[in-house]
């Protein structure tokens, strides 16, 4: 757990000198907060110094664009730990929680959920679990997500996904998708293909001009999918490949798009 391995390291007192990235901030925050009420045993002074920041990558799409089922496969394949907001959300609905009301209405409706609400449900996630490296799918949806996750988790992704696929496609996937959810209907889904174009646009764009995004064409077969596009990106990052579960057969990366502004 972040803040468990946090409480154990007495490295931060000196790490808060250093030039910090984002991720490592929200890491040293943690700390600086429990030493403010923590006492620290003096015999835990030489421990090694505290691990790095976690790997975060974000992962965007319409809806029906195939992230939840894309994500299933990097876990599978690379042990990161899958967080969607959206089932996040859906659990604070079936848990009658008090804003569960609120989110139901607001999810049937296909609107975005005020985004400290669901930053907090992915801090809670993140705090208490003890990966180091995360999807977090569904998420930002719109600048205003993106700017509260930064707020509050003090944290950058490395990676962005956006699986590109288009209208018709989604719809159909979604109108098939028959797992029992609220939104899956013509008339909800109009209105998240609109949230979508209108507001989780800005964000794709924001994080392309940051060079962290990775388009992937959405249509074709799920392990098509995975095995020529997905698969290529994570295995560039040297911290995935080593815990891979799978070996890699080929290395394809370029068919799948990097984009920066230039
Ligand atoms: N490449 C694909 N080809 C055909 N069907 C697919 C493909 N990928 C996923 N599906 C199916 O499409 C439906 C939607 O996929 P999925 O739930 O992964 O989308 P999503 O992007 O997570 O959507 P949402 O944002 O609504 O949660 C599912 O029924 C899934 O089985
Ligand atoms: N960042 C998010 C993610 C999801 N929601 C709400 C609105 C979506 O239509 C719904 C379902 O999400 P999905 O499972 O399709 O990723 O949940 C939100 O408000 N903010
Ligand atoms: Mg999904």
């Amino acid at each position: 757990m972040w803040r468990r391995v946090a409480l154990l390291s007495p490295m931060i007192s000196s790490s808060s000198s250093r030039s910090l990235t984002l991720n490592q901030a929200a890491f040293g925050l943690k700390v600086g907060e429990s030493f403010a009420t923590d006492a620290v045993n003096p015999e835990e002074r030489d421990l090694p110094p505290k691990e790095k920041a976690p790997f975060i990558t974000f992962v965007l799409g319409g809806p029906g664009s195939g992230k939840g089922t894309q994500c299933e496969k990097i876990v599978e394949t690379f042990g990161l730990q899958h967080l969607s907001a959206g089932d996040l959300l859906r659990r604070e609905i079936a848990m009658n929680t008090k804003n569960g009301d609120m989110i139901l209405n607001l999810i049937k409706d296909g609107k975005i959920v005020p985004s400290e609400v669901t930053v907090k449900l992915i801090q809670r996630e993140l705090e208490s679990s003890d990966s180091r490296k995360f999807l977090i799918d569904g998420f930002p949806r719109t600048e205003e997500n993106r700017v509260a996750f930064e707020r509050i988790i003090r944290a950058d992704p490395d990676v962005v996904l956006f699986f590109d696929c288009p209208e018709e496609e989604m719809v159909t996937r979604v109108l098939n998708r028959n797992q029992g959810r609220i939104d899956d209907n013509i008339t909800t889904m109009k209105k998240r293909l609109k949230i979508f174009n209108g507001l989780n646009r800005p964000v794709i764009d924001y994080y392309k001009n940051k060079g962290k995004l990775y388009t992937i064409n959405a249509v074709g077969t799920v392990d098509d999918i995975f095995q020529q596009h997905v698969l290529p990106i994570f295995s560039s990052f040297e911290q995935l490949k080593k815990e891979s579960r799978h070996v890699i057969q080929k290395s394809t990366i370029g068919s799948s798009l990097v984009e920066n502004s230039s």
